[in-house]
């Protein structure tokens, strides 16, 4: 390969140590230097090389000049490491850059450079700041929302203690706005928000928050191009401005899927360097009438459940979803209904690959480029769609019907919903969970905190659909609430269930942390509506090659 050109090459110093260190097109190296006892030339190939660092210029946050105390050690040792006995007085400049600390870690890391002549020492910090000034993905002004109230409600605190000092490092400025009720980040962005002034939005707070962003950001959009939301069959117009999240919620599947983990200093460094990541978006509506977006999970049935119980604990925290999660397996409801879809026939991939989507995925990006209209497949057995292929339908008792557009991993369960769903492949993984024994559920949940395969069970199924639709077997609109309607071991309805031993017959829907008013729903994937500042999760994350100067 060819050798790129370097653009700077000095001797400096590191914590006492002398480094040669260069600045390329891409990356910054240091490389330590040993002298040898009779050093004269300074002929590299007098050298003896150990430690040797190398940052991505793309990596780095910032550099700045460094104030040196007059007399320092480093000054002492300048001298006698160079031999040069005339009076030095060190300059520095110090760059900040990230450090990739394992497990998908990311931190902010400082190194100072010593050099004795000032003209070298600016040149560094120049040339260091115009390679920075190319790097136009990066985001100068963002807008930040964040939910006071969401996860531990620890979501102000973390964005002063842990992000707002690394922003303005960066030198990124912020208008921030600390949401004062639910829907307030939302409505601000679908009508309010000057969405000319920024580079980016950032939200603080779990999925739901994301979700408000998302809605508003598309809503937004759409009302910008002329699009309507309760056309189903809309093609949607894409949405430029990147979304960021630091972590602060319950379940953070959306950060823990696009990142590797939820860590809200990763994800402001992930913001810092500008990462752009595409993302697919459902639209979920009920007879051509605008329901909800979602990104990760929509699941009847056992999520939708879960979640339903979760809402009246909120107060719990996080711990809530773990009460209802046992609880709600310990109800063993199952609800009946029917599933349609249109299986996705020219994508790459299939959910049960052992590939993953991760950084620079070869699917996501060979994924098929555009979505056609939505036409809506009869609810019957099979039917024939001349331009889209042929969709299926399938009448069952469910224990949970799960729709994830990614794979939902989370720290409850690392490799999540469905292992090898993509984030940008224009599709989503519908798991059908039929009626079956209690221990066999159980079974199928701990697959999803183990290495087992979670589809491997006779009572599993998965499809890789582009559009589906569900009809529960008790249509909304022949019950007035749906909420309250139970049937009784014969299959009877029921509406005086607080005196009998009734099931309710309908479950609500999950869609991404939101429970939805409607059970019939109709649900169409679109391909990379949304970016979000993130790289998806780094196959085998770079570690630092040989030993870091910070450790020698
Ligand atoms: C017996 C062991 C069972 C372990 C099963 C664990 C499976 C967990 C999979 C969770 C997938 C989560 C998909 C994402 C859902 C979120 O959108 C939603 C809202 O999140 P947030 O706004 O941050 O609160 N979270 C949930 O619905 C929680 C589901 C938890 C189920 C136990
Ligand atoms: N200031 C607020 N007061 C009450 N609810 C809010 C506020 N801001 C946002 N919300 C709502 O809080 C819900 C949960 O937020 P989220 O950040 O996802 O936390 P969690 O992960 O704990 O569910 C979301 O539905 C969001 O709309
Ligand atoms: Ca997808």
């Amino acid at each position: 390969m060819e050798k790129q050109p370097s653009v700077l090459t000095s001797l400096l110093l590191v914590k006492s140590r002398l480094f040669e260190v260069t600045l390329n097109r891409t990356l910054l190296t240091w490389k330590e230097v040993h002298l040898r006892r009779k050093k004269v030339s300074g002929n590299i190939s007098n050298r003896l090389r150990f430690g040797v660092h190398s940052v991505p210029v793309s990596e780095i946050i910032a550099v700045r000049e460094t104030e040196v105390d007059k007399g320092t050690k480093a000054e002492g040792k300048w001298q006698k490491m160079t031999h040069i006995t005339i009076e030095t007085h060190l300059c520095a400049f110090t760059v900040s850059y990230v450090e990739k600390t394992g497990q998908h870690r990311w931190r902010s890391s400082n190194m100072t450079f010593f050099c004795s002549d000032e003209t070298v020492c600016q040149q560094w910090v120049r040339t260091l700041k115009e390679q920075l000034s190319l790097l136009t993905c990066r985001p100068k002004h963002l807008l930040v929302y964040i939910n006071p109230y969401g996860g531990k409600q620890q979501g102000k605190q973390i964005y002063e203690h842990k992000v707002a000092q690394l922003f303005t490092l960066a030198s990124i400025s912020t208008d921030v706005i600390v949401t004062e009720h639910a829907n307030h980040a939302r409505d601000h962005l679908k009508t309010q928000a000057d969405l000319r002034k920024y580079d980016g939005i950032v939200c603080v707070g779990g999925d739901g928050m994301f979700s408000e962003v998302v809605h508003g950001l598309i809503a937004r959009t759409q009302s910008d191009s002329g699009v309507d939301l309760n056309d189903s069959q809309a093609k949607l117009a894409q949405c430029n401005l990147r979304i960021g999240i630091i972590p602060a919620g319950s379940t953070d599947c959306i950060c823990y899927a696009t990142v590797g983990v939820n860590d809200p200093v990763t994800s402001a460094l992930h913001i810092i360097v500008g990462d752009s990541q595409p993302m697919d978006v459902c639209s979920v509506h009920h007879h051509n009438t605008f329901l909800k977006y979602s990104v990760s999970l929509l699941g009847y049935g056992f999520y939708g459940d879960v979640l339903t119980d979760s809402e009246k604990n909120r107060w719990m925290g996080p711990a809530r979803y773990d009460f209802s999660g046992f609880k709600t397996f310990l109800s063993h409801h199952y609800y009946e209904g029917t599933i349609s879809f249109l299986p996705a026939t020219n994508t790459l991939g299939s959910p049960r690959d052992s590939s993953r989507c991760r950084s620079g995925c070869y699917v996501c990006q060979h994924r098929v480029k555009d979505i056609s209209p939505i036409k809506w497949g009869e609810g019957g057995d099979v039917s024939e769609n001349e331009f889209e292929g042929e969709w299926k339908a399938i009448k069952g008792k469910f224990l949970a019907i799960n729709a994830a557009s990614m794979s939902c991993a989370c720290p409850r369960s690392p490799k999540g919903l469905s292992p090898a769903a993509h984030l940008a492949d224009g599709t989503t993984d519908i798991i059908l969970v039929r009626k079956c024994s209690r221990l066999n559920f159980l079974r199928h949940l701990l697959r999803h905190t183990s290495k087992d395969d979670q589809f491997d069970l006779t009572f599993v199924e998965v499809y890789r659909v582009k559009k589906f639709k569900f009809t529960p077997k008790h249509c909304d609109s022949e019950l007035s609430d749906i909420r309250d309607v139970r049937e009784n071991a014969f299959g009877q309805i029921c509406r005086d269930h607080p005196s009998c031993d009734c099931t309710p017959v309908n479950s609500n829907w999950n869609c991404d942390g939101e429970i939805l008013e409607h059970a019939a729903i109709e649900v169409g994937v679109h391909c990379q509506l949304i970016k979000l500042f993130a790289r998806g999760i780094e196959e085998n994350p770079p570690f630092e090659e040989d030993v870091s100067p910070s450790a020698v």
